[in-house]
């Protein structure tokens, strides 16, 4: 079974990466981009050979759609004679509903995945939905490509605005919240370096543990919260500076998004 990202941009390339390093051969992988020094650069990085978005969508089984969501439209335009319900179309795209698919591909099997950049290191949380033409098996072969590159769920379509909101975008929160302990640390004293060090090993420890024992986040804090204590002077603090209706508003706000981006390209 063969495999093309196309628009192969900063989620595709860590995609297609994934599948080199599952063991997938690099002749069942293809990858298109819109500028010739991008495809240049994939095809020495990954020894995969460039080519156009029609000739991907002709010769391969499985259409990953890497554009962003705005550039959905154009894209399916260019490669719609060479897809046929043979074909299995992955998109990756924020917000798009399969139907935006499904208008334009008429029987086209088509699963919605919401993928997030831990991909890199085979860590990533990747989200399915099946669009109207998608079967069991469609479903089996989408979540063999994201199986590798980390865990996998199935939700209903209709909570992906949701599962974007928290789960691919949401590296980036954690991302913010390790920044601001770092420059907290460098406010207090420590060399850059070593506020880094610490952030980043406190953050990989956290999380791992919150994996690992299962615990609920909030027995965890607990358990770091001595009586009368520094961590219950500082979590005063972020209570008091409003951090977790923050992330209620910036959650609603990334959902909203996601929706509008669907209104403005349907
Ligand atoms: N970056 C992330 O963490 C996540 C991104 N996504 C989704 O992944 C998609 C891509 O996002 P990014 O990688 O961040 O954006 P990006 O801008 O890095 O990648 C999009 C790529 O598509 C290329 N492209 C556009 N039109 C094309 C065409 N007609 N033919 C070939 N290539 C074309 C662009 O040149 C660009 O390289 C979006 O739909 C986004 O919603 C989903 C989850 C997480
Ligand atoms: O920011 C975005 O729109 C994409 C979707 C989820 C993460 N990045």
């Amino acid at each position: 079974m063969s495999v093309a990202v196309m628009g192969t941009g900063k989620l595709g390339e860590l995609v297609l990466a994934g599948l080199l390093r599952s063991g997938r051969p690099v002749d069942q992988v293809l990858a298109t981009a819109r500028r010739p020094e991008r495809a240049a650069e994939l095809a020495e990085r990954y020894g995969i050979r460039p080519v156009s978005n029609e000739s991907a969508a002709a010769q391969a089984d499985v259409l990953v759609v890497g554009v962003k969501p705005q550039d959905a439209g154009k894209l399916l335009d260019e490669v719609r004679g060479q897809v046929t319900a043979a074909k299995l179309v992955v998109s990756l795209c924020a917000g798009l509903p399969t139907s935006f698919f499904a208008e334009r591909l008429p029987d086209v099997p088509v699963v919605r995945v919401m993928t997030n950049t831990p991909a890199l290191v085979d860590q990533a949380m990747s989200v399915l939905s099946p669009g109207a033409h998608a079967t069991e098996e469609h479903m089996a072969t989408a979540e063999q490509l994201f199986q590798p590159i980390g865990r996998t769920l199935r939700v209903p379509e209709y909570q992906q605005d949701a599962v974007t909101a928290l789960s691919g975008s949401g590296p980036a929160y954690l991302y913010l919240v390790v920044e601001a302990m770092v420059e907290a640390g460098v406010l207090l004293g420590l060399p850059r370096t070593v506020a880094h060090d610490l952030a980043v090993q406190t953050a990989v420890g956290s999380a791992v543990m919150l994996r690992d024992s299962g615990e609920h986040p909030a027995l965890l804090r607990e358990s770091v919260t001595s009586p009368g204590g520094t961590t219950a002077a500082a979590l005063r603090e972020l209570e008091a500076g409003g951090v977790r209706t923050a992330f209620l508003n910036a959650l609603e706000a990334a959902r909203d998004r996601a929706r509008s981006i669907a209104a403005s390209t349907k």
